[in-house]
């Protein structure tokens, strides 16, 4: 796969804190790498413990990277798990685009409406002071919500479509967090993938 990434027609948000690109992806490549990711990648369910109270997370997830990257997730340290090919080369693409790198991605797969991801800014120490966070957003189409860090009120929501990408700029994630919350109705499966630079021996 090669170009499979155009970063036209953008448009910059949050005073530069994001930028947003509403068809990175033509539907031409989109479609069969939606349906090729559902079925390949390792996906799994997760257990968190919040306040010494063990639960399922709502979604399902897989965490790919370079060979014996760790990274850490509610208070446990895992290994990331092999690239698949397809996700290695957007990366790649990734890394020539933004001139930024990227050793990992978080690959988040929201079943229907009932599944979601709660508040929460990116902003573990492997991921170093000023992340960049590419996020990719394959099937139905769902709200990010955004709130200034320290206010509990939604400042607004951006939709990500199909095909759509989202960079993550490295003030994001001090300034604010973000959201993809529950919505009763939509019956849509969706992924949506965040490449990361995990800092190596962290
Ligand atoms: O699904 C999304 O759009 C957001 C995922 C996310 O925030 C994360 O993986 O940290
Ligand atoms: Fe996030």
């Amino acid at each position: 796969m090669s170009a499979l990434i155009q970063l036209h027609e953008g448009e910059t948000l949050l005073a530069g804190d994001l930028d947003y690109y509403p068809q990175a992806i033509s539907p031409a490549h989109a479609d069969p790498l939606f349906q090729q990711l559902l079925a390949e990648l390792p996906w799994h369910s997760d257990r968190i413990t919040v306040y010494g109270k063990e639960h399922t997370i709502p979604r399902l997830q897989c965490w790919l990277g370079d060979n014996g990257l760790a990274y850490t997730y509610s208070g446990k340290r895992l290994q990331t798990l092999p690239w698949h090919p397809h996700l290695l080369s957007m990366a790649q693409e990734l890394q020539n685009l933004l001139q930024r790198p990227f050793n990992s991605v978080l690959c988040n797969r929201y079943r229907n409406g009932n599944d979601g991801m709660g508040w929460h800014a990116d902003d573990e120490p492997e991921l170093g002071p000023a992340p960049c966070i590419v996020s990719v957003s394959l099937g139905a189409e769902r709200d990010f919500a955004l709130r200034r860090k320290g206010e509990t009120r939604q400042w607004g929501k951006l939709p990500l479509a199909h095909g759509s990408l989202v960079v993550m700029n490295s003030g994001m994630q001090s300034r604010w967090q973000h959201a993809v919350p529950k919505r009763a109705g939509i019956a849509a499966e969706r992924i949506n993938l965040t490449f990361r630079y995990l800092q190596p021996g962290h």
